[in-house]
C-alpha cells in the first residue's frame, strides 16, 4: 500500500489492553470510527498464537474501515496476518529485508529518533515512512530519546516519503506536529487512554483538516 497516501492519525495499541482481546478490539474499532487511518498492533506480551489471531482480526477490522494495519517489530507476523506492513526500530531487523519479504506495495516504517542520517539510510533501504520521536514526554515509552519538531520539518523538506511524529502527542498538540510537517501523528495514550476513544481519535483527525490553525506548542 505504499501507493496509498499515508496521512492522518496513526493509532498504536496500548500494553494495557493486549491481555483483554475483547476490550482491545472494541477500542480499536472506536479509534477507527473516530478516523484513525493507520493502526499499529504493538504487543510485546502476548504469546505468538494469540498475537497471530489478534493481528488477523485487526487486519480485517482495518479493511472494514478502509484503514491500514501495521505490525510492530515482526515481519513474519505481518505476512502471516495479512497486515499492510511492518514497523521496525533500530534493533528489529533489516528494513531492506522487510521490504524484500513484504513486497513493493507494503508499508515499511522506520524509527529514526531525532536522527536525519538514520532516516536517510532508512529511505535508501525502502522505508515508506520515517518516524521521529519522542516529541513530548511519553508515559508509554518514557525512555525514548527526545526529538524536535524542527527535525520533522527538515525531513518533510528533504524527502518525498511520509514523515511521522510520535511520543506524548495529545489531540491539543497534534496541530503543532502537523504544522511542523508530519503526515502521520502516532499516539498510544492520547487515543487509548481517553475515556471516549472515538472522540479522542476524531480530535486528532481534525488536526489534519485544511485550515486547522489551533497550534499549541506544548512549551
Ligand atoms: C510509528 C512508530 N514510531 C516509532 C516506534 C518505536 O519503535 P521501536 O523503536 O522499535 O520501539 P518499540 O515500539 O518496538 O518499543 C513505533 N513502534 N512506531
Ligand atoms: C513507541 C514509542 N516510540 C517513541 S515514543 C513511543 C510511545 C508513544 O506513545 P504515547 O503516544 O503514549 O506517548
Ligand atoms: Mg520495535
Amino acid at each position: 500500500m505504499s501507493g496509498a497516501r499515508l496521512r492522518g492519525l496513526y493509532a498504536i495499541t496500548p500494553d494495557a489492553l493486549t491481555s483483554d482481546p475483547d476490550r482491545l478490539l472494541d477500542a480499536c474499532a472506536a479509534a477507527l470510527r473516530g478516523g484513525a487511518r493507520l493502526l499499529q498492533y504493538r504487543d510485546k506480551r502476548s504469546p505468538a498464537p494469540t498475537r497471530l489471531v489478534l493481528a488477523r482480526t485487526l487486519a480485517t477490522l482495518c479493511r472494514t474501515h478502509g484503514a491500514l494495519l501495521v505490525v510492530n517489530d515482526d515481519v513474519r507476523l505481518a505476512i502471516e496476518a495479512g497486515a499492510h506492513g511492518v514497523h521496525l526500530g533500530a534493533g528489529d531487523g533489516s528494513l531492506a529485508d522487510a521490504r524484500r519479504q513484504l513486497g513493493s506495495a507494503a508499508i515499511v516504517g522506520a524509527t529514526c529518533g531525532n536522527d536525519l542520517m538514520r532516516a536517510d539510510a532508512a529511505i535508501d533501504a525502502g522505508a515508506s515512512y520515517v518516524a521521529f520521536g519522542r516529541l513530548y514526554p511519553s508515559r508509554s515509552k518514557p525512555d525514548a530519546p527526545p526529538a524536535d519538531l524542527a527535525t520533522l520539518t527538515l525531513a518533510r523538506e528533504r524527502w518525498p516519503v511520509a514523515v511521522c511524529g510520535i511520543g506524548g502527542i495529545t489531540p491539543t498538540l497534534a496541530p503543532a506536529v502537523v504544522a511542523a510537517g508530519a503526515d502521520l501523528v502516532a499516539a498510544i495514550d492520547g487515543v487509548f487512554g481517553a475515556a471516549d476513544v472515538e472522540a479522542a481519535a476524531r480530535a486528532y483527525a481534525q488536526a489534519f483538516d485544511a485550515g486547522n490553525t489551533a497550534v499549541e506548542t506544548g512549551n
